[in-house]
């Protein structure tokens, strides 16, 4: 194995990122190497690379980024007894502290002290990357690299979708970004009907048209509110699932969710939002779901079965694929556009 690797880091607290050479590194007490086989632009990626407020509050560089991965373990580290050299794994990248009260109460999707590896330590965004053993999660050897590496943001859809009854039930989903595009995929593949989309880049209703969604709907030229209440013969729908984060997005799905349906808000809003709570959520009687991460680790479990099951449309999601780091910038570049569905590169070019 090569001593020195290609990675993207960030090296400066300014726009952007660098392909640079680092040290392969050596994993310490707990934790594994692996070798990258895939690895995801997220949202958050996009984030560090823009260094936006929330970055500058919380990036320290130089730090290699990224954390959605798939991988082969080369080595494990001092007290690693639960995963092998040679074990295949993806991650889960909230890493928990197991003591305070939300995980001694098995909520380690909001435990208290979170960190996140590619965010508060270096991350996957390199030809060999660290994963703390207790974040592995071993995949079956034959799922794709390009599959496996998407169980993270998949696992975030999951919760959104499945955070309660979704079969038969018409469902609305605002925003098809990457996420709200693995969520329609979870959607259709746990029989959702009609499955209806708002959404105003066209690259991306075409997307979601692919994935599977019944109707899509551009919201800046028509009213969707009007367009879901025609679909539903002026019911309204059972399920509404936010995945844009745009405030008037929020406001338009209350409107056209059915009184007593469901609402699980996953897309993060800019700005504090203004709402008429009386008449959009308590006189409706709406059961509302706020999302964050995913369960650990019983969302892994329904997320590596939906893949397997082989009902998830993935292939439509994956519109850009990348052997080495060589074009980073452009695959940045293009998913800032929002000319992308999910970004997976394959860090190794032999
Ligand atoms: N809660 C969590 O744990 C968690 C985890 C990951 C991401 N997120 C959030 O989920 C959201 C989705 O992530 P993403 O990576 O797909 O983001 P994205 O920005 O790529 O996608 C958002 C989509 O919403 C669309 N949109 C904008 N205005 C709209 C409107 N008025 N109506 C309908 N659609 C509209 C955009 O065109 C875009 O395609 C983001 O807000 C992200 O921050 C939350
Ligand atoms: C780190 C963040 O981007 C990640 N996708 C999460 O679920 O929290
Ligand atoms: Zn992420
Ligand atoms: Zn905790």
């Amino acid at each position: 194995m090569a001593e020195k690797m290609p990675a993207i880091m960030k090296t400066k607290p300014a726009y952007g990122a660098e392909l640079v050479e680092v040290e392969v590194p050596k994993p310490g007490p707990g934790e594994v190497l692996i070798k990258v086989l895939a690895t995801s632009i997220c949202g958050t990626d996009l984030h560090i690379y823009e260094w936006n407020e929330w970055a500058q509050s919380r990036i320290k560089p130089p730090q290699i980024m990224g954390h959605e991965v798939a991988g082969e373990v080369i080595e494990v580290g001092p007290g690693v007894d639960t995963i092998q050299e040679g074990d295949y794994i993806s991650a889960e990248t909230h890493i928990v502290c197991g003591k305070c009260y939300a995980c001694r109460h098995n909520r380690y999707h909001v435990c208290q002290n979170t960190k996140i590896f590619g965010v508060d330590m270096d991350g996957v965004f390199a030809e060999y990357a660290i994963v703390p053993a207790q974040n592995a999660w071993k995949n079956p050897k034959d799922m794709k690299p390009e599959y496996a590496t998407l169980q993270e943001p998949l696992g975030n859809a999951v919760d959104t979708v499945l955070a309660g009854p979704i079969a038969g039930r018409s469902t609305l989903i605002t925003g098809a970004g990457p996420l709200g595009l693995l969520g329609i995929a979870v959607a259709k593949a746990s029989g959702a009907y009609p499955v209806i989309v708002s959404e105003p880049s066209e690259f991306r209703r075409e997307l979601a048209k692919k994935v599977g969604a019944d109707y899509v709907v551009n919201p800046f030229e028509e009213d969707p509110v009007k367009f879901v209440m025609d679909v539903t013969d002026g019911a309204g729908v059972e399920v509404f699932l936010e995945f844009s984060g745009a405030p008037k997005a929020l406001e338009q799905g209350l409107k056209a969710t059915t009184p007593g349906g469901r609402v699980s808000l996953l897309g993060l809003f800019p700005r504090d939002v203004t709402l008429d709570m009386n008449n959009l959520i308590i006189f409706k009687a709406l059961e509302v779901h706020g999302i964050t991460g995913r369960h650990l680790w019983e969302t892994w479990y329904t997320v590596s079965s939906l893949i397997q099951s082989g009902k998830l449309n993935l292939d439509p999601i994956i519109t850009h694929k990348y052997r080495g780091f060589d074009d980073f910038e452009e695959a940045f570049e293009l998913m800032r556009a929002g000319k992308t569905g999910k970004v997976v590169f394959f860090p190794h070019k032999g």
